[in-house]
């Protein structure tokens, strides 16, 4: 079931909103609070570098080697299902979703999406996509869709961020903050904010609070 939008009418056609930011800001659950909010999929771009990785490991193939690992995702074709719930992962017929926020793929995936090979694949298959919908990960408002109608960017301290995710790891909050800041910094050539998105701070904010925020600053759509 879908949920009222904020003004009146869902979004319908040729949309995009994008939502950037820093590793565990919150980016996979407020699109998915924003998109549900204006009846819209969203799609984890993340999610698609998580399952490169993992295959890559699985097959243990060199993470820095584009070249095998595009034979391998090319014998393996992905397919990422953009369900209202959240996203799932496919490889063929078996299902990765629950296998790709481990620690393992967590220290593994800044390597292989320094690819740009690896790059090149995912946004081809993001471009592919029909609209309208929410995405979410870390160049979708630079790179991927320059001409989104609405873009944002999350922010959080290290350890805010830390201390959320340690709700759903095993690791200890100084530990899973040092991965953090780690996985921001191999990020970093392809994390800055687009000149035109909105960055939220969502250290104070609540998680309705950043979809609030969000929701009440999107331009208003006819159905
Ligand atoms: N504003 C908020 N207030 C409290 N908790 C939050 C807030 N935003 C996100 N969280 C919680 O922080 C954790 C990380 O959020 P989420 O997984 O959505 O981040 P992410 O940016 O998609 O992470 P990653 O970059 O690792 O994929 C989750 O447990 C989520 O419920
Ligand atoms: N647009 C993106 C999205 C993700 N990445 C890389 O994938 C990793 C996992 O992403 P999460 O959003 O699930 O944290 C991330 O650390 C980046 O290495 C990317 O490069 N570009």
């Amino acid at each position: 079931m879908r949920a009222a939008p904020p003004h009146g009418t869902l979004y319908t056609g040729r949309v995009i909103v994008t939502i950037d930011g820093v590793a565990a800001s919150g980016k996979s659950s407020v699109a998915s609070g924003v998109a549900r909010a204006l009846g819209v999929p969203y799609v984890s771009s993340g999610l698609l570098y998580r399952a490169a990785t993992l295959l890559a490991l699985e097959a243990g193939a060199p993470l820095e080697g584009a070249r095998a690992l595009l034979t391998h995702l090319r014998a393996h074709p992905l397919r990422l299902e953009a369900l209202p719930g959240g996203n799932r992962l496919w490889a063929g017929e078996r299902e990765l979703t629950d296998e790709l926020h481990s620690t393992r793929v967590d220290q593994g995936v800044s390597a292989v999406a320094a690819l740009p090979e690896v790059r090149a694949w995912v946004d081809a298959q993001l471009r592919a996509l029909p609209e309208p919908f929410v995405a979410e990960g870390r160049d979708m408002g630079t790179n991927v869709f320059p001409h989104a109608d609405a873009k944002f960017y999350l922010t959080a301290s290290p350890r805010v961020r830390a201390e959320r995710r340690a709700q759903e790891r095993p690791e200890d909050v100084p530990a899973i903050e040092a991965a953090l800041i780690e996985r921001d910094r191999r990020d970093r050539v392809q994390s800055a904010p687009a000149p035109d998105a909105r960055v939220i701070d969502t250290g104070p904010l609540s998680l309705e609070g950043v979809i609030g925020t969000i929701l009440a600053a999107l331009p208003a759509r006819s159905a």
